[in-house]
Parts: C-alpha cells; structure tokens; sequence
C-alpha cells in the first residue's frame, strides 16, 4: 500500500520533505499540497514534476483518499492543522514546533488522549541522527557511568534580519531542547539564560551568541550554546560527561586536507546537509508505521510539549536572567508513559 500523503506548507523544508518522499524513500506519494499561498502550492508541484491535488486545507483533511498529513507550514499556524487533521482522523508528521504556544500543546496532547492512540509524530530528526543514537546508547549502556554533565553548541554562519532573540530558542535551542533530554532520559527542572558580549555581526535587535543552563530532575546540568552569526559554518557538538569518561557527537564525515602546511576539513554550511540522513529516516520511519497501521514511534506530541515547556521557561530566563522553572501543567498520557 503507497501512502497518500497530504502536504500543509510548501516553503523551505515542505518543498524538501515532498522531494524526499517523491524522490527517495519508500512506500509513499505527494497526492496533494495546499498552503496559504496556493500559488506557492502550485509553484511546488510543479517544480517537483508530480500529479498532486492543489485545494484549500479544509478539503485536503476532508478528503478521505488522503492518509496522511505533513505539516510544514509556519510554526503559529501548526496547532490548527494537527488539531483538525486529528480530528479528521488523519496521522501528522509535524514539523517542529509540536505548536508555538503551551496551550496550543496541551490541547494536541488532549486531542490524541481523547481518542487513546499516538497519531502525531513531531519533526524532531536529530533522534534519527546516526551519531546522536550511538551517543544515547553508550549512555543507555552505563558503561561510563552515569551522566553528569552535557556540552551543547548550536552554531549557524549567519542569519537574516528578521531573525529574533527570541527565534534563538523557539527555532534553534528546541532542536538541543527536544535531543537533550531523551539522551540523557531525564526532564528539565529549570533553566537560565546568560548573555555573553554581542558578536558585531549581529543586526541590533538581536542577543548573539546566548548560552543556556539547563538542570534536569536528577541534577544534570546542560550548557548549550546557540551562536547564529559565528561566520564559518554550521556546527552541531554535543558532549556528554559522565562519571567515569565522556562521549562527544562526531564530526560529520569528510575529507581531510594536508596542504600548504595546513591540515584542514570542511565545516558543514548547511543544515538540509548535515541532517539529510536523519531527515530521511524520521519520514521513512513514519511512513512504515503508518503503512502498518500503527501508531507513529518518533517524538510524540508528548515530546513536542516538553520541549515547547523547556523552550518557553527558556524564553522567559532571556528576559528574567534568573532561573525559570519547567513544570508541566498536564501529567503524560497513559499510552505514552515510559516512552522516551
Ligand atoms: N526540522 C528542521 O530541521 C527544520 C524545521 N523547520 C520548521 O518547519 C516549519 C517551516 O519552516 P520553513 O519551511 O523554513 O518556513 P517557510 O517560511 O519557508 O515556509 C512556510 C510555508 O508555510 C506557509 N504557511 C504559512 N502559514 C500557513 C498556514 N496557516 N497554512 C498553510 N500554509 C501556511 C507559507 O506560505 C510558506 O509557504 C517551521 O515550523 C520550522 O520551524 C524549518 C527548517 C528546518
Ligand atoms: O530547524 C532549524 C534547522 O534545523 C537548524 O538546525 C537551525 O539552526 C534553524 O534555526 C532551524 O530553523
């Protein structure tokens, strides 16, 4: 059976996430594309060379040949397209964020409760990442210990104008936000934020780079750096300090160079790039599940709220510079307990 899927947002990673399953994975099809500019729609199907339905969202969930929905729209709008998709009772892949508001959270959360199975899985591919798994099984394994401490740096080369301050957690950090906590398999307790000295690249209304400090329930403590203008690339590292030795993501793979007295490799510049693979195995994953009738096995809207929690206490420690606790308002479904 070729799944059906229905794709709400044809910009950047909606374009990208209809190739892949156009042109790469397996077991799924585009039939049809709406966004709330439907001439981006067309624009999309077009350029991708496939037969696809092009109509507003409403008749793409009420349509009953579509199985599935992608959800790649702009963050604020995602909350309504779950909520009606599974209503509709339609899967949906949500790009992250689960939705931009806590509220918006719970009532997807409740959504998925009410009806007593998983149907959303959230864009959060690093835990598809080849080196972010081999991470969380050395941890898993106890073979150093129990963790500690956690290093994280989230470095992009540049950013446009319009990126904000706050973007920092609610586009950047979350990805660390969602990662961190399921390597380590304990939730956050509370947060700080600390504003080094600006970098001259960064237009005037933006705090850049920003380090977080995050304390889990156990006691953990995370430093995670979000630098957006350090210039030379797109730089993901993650260290894990345990109590007997540590464990650090490693390097994407490439070329070494030994010339002109220097020994060099390249940086990634790009994160369609450095994650490809991962994003590749999120959506192959969910379509086998789906295939299969079954519920989806990525991050679940459980997952997504926790990290929409960690990312709006992160938020309001930009503001305070104090500590901010993380304190859930709703308790985790049944069907999802013990599920990391
Ligand atoms: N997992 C990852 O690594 C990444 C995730 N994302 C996430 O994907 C989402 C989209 O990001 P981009 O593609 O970069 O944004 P974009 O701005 O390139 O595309 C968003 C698209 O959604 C459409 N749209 C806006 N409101 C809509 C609505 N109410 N209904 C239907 N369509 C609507 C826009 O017209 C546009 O075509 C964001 O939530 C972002 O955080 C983006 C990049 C990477
Ligand atoms: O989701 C993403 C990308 O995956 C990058 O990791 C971030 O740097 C970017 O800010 C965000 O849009």
């Amino acid at each position: 059976m070729t799944i059906r899927f229905g794709v709400i947002g044809t910009g950047a990673i909606g374009r990208e996430h209809m190739r892949r399953i156009t042109q790469k994975l397996l077991g799924g099809e585009i039939a049809a594309v709406t966004d709330i500019d439907l001439s981006a729609a067309r624009k999309a199907v077009e350029e991708l060379g496939i037969e696809a339905r092009i109509y507003p969202e409403e008749e793409l969930l009420a349509d009953r040949s579509i199985d599935a929905v992608i959800i790649t729209s702009w963050g604020p709008a995602h909350e309504a397209s779950v909520l009606a998709a599974i209503a509709a009772g339609k899967y949906v892949f949500v790009e992250k964020p689960l939705a931009t508001t806590i509220e918006g959270c719970e009532r997807i959360v409740q959504a998925e409760e009410k009806i007593g199975r998983r149907m959303v899985q959230v864009g959060y591919m690093r835990r598809y990442d080849r080196g972010y798994q081999a991470l969380k099984s050395v941890v898993a394994c106890g073979e150093l210990g129990s963790p500690l401490m956690v290093r994280c740096t989230h470095r992009n080369a540049a950013v446009d104008e319009r990126y904000t301050t706050e973007m920092a957690v609610l586009d950047t950090l979350v990805h660390e936000l969602d990662v961190t906590r399921w390597l380590v398999g304990d939730d956050y307790a509370e947060v700080q934020a600390v504003f080094p000295r600006r970098t001259k690249y960064a237009h005037e209304a933006l705090q850049d780079p920003q380090i977080f400090l995050l304390r889990t329930q156990t006691g953990i403590v995370i430093t995670a750096e979000v630098f957006v203008n350090c210039r030379y690339g797109y730089d993901i590292q993650c260290e894990i300090v345990c109590e007997e030795g540590t464990v650090s993501l490693p390097a994407e793979a490439s070329v070494e160079f030994k010339h002109d007295a220097l020994h060099k490799r390249a940086v990634p510049q790009d994160w369609k790039l450095r994650f490809a693979d991962a994003y590749d195995a999120e959506l192959q994953d969910f379509i086998n599940q789906v295939e299969r009738c079954n519920e989806p096995q990525g991050p679940s809207a459980w997952d997504g709220y926790l990290a929409t929690l960690a990312a709006e206490a992160c938020v309001r420690a930009q503001k305070s510079q104090g500590w901010e606790s993380v304190t859930p308002g709703i308790s985790q479904p049944k069907f999802i307990a013990g599920r990391v």
